[in-house]
């Protein structure tokens, strides 16, 4: 697996301190607070679980699986729900978890979902965001790194459904995609 990668864009130990770092601004923001993380299955698995055990109160946690890529380095434009969330998030503070922001198509799918489903507040916490590729318009509270447009792998992300197991962010060789 190693062999397949071009370059290492943030280590183990950078994630780590990131990740930290915004869970100290969430802990802050939500201490007074009912909070309700949902992570964004599959992608968002690995962000998530670190992220939660950082914050130092019980909070409540939910996944929705969603996907547009498929086996694709391409958004499809078309998001598909795979599981929903398992309770209501009606008047609970919600912040939604996303390993990654692109087109924004996802988050602005299931921001216009879960509006619906009347929280209390919605916001989004994202550990990458890639403005340059953005189609819908997002507001993103927390955001870990921007990164130019390049397709990524690591910490919970994949290509094809594989790399998602490598410990930290990576690109991918030109010869792993053809
Ligand atoms: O901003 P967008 O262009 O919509 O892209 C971002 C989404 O794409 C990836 O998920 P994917 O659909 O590949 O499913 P996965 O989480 O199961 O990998 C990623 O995890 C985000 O959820
Ligand atoms: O850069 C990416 N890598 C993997 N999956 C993705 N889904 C959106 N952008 C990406
Ligand atoms: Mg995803």
């Amino acid at each position: 697996m190693k062999n397949d990668v071009k370059e290492i864009l943030y280590s183990e130990a950078q994630l780590n301190e990131k990740v930290e770092e915004l869970a100290a601004r969430i802990s802050a923001d939500y201490k007074d607070k009912d909070l309700l993380l949902i992570g964004v299955l599959k992608g968002a698995n690995v962000f998530m679980c670190d992220l939660m055990r950082k914050i130092p109160f019980p909070i409540q946690i939910d996944f929705i699986a969603a996907s547009s890529y498929g086996h694709s380095t391409e958004s499809s434009g078309v998001v598909k729900i795979l599981k929903d969330l398992d309770y209501s998030i009606e008047g609970k503070d919600v912040i939604i978890v996303e390993d990654i922001i692109d087109t924004g198509l996802t988050l602005h799918y299931l921001t216009e979902n879960f509006n619906s489903r009347k929280p209390n507040s919605l916001e989004i916490c994202t550990l990458l965001d890639k403005p340059e590729r953005r189609i819908a318009k997002l507001d993103v509270k927390y955001i870990g790194y921007q990164i130019p447009d390049e397709f990524i792998v690591g910490y919970g992300i994949d290509f094809a459904e594989r790399y998602r197991n490598l410990p930290y962010i990576a690109t991918l060789k030109e010869s792993v995609y053809s």
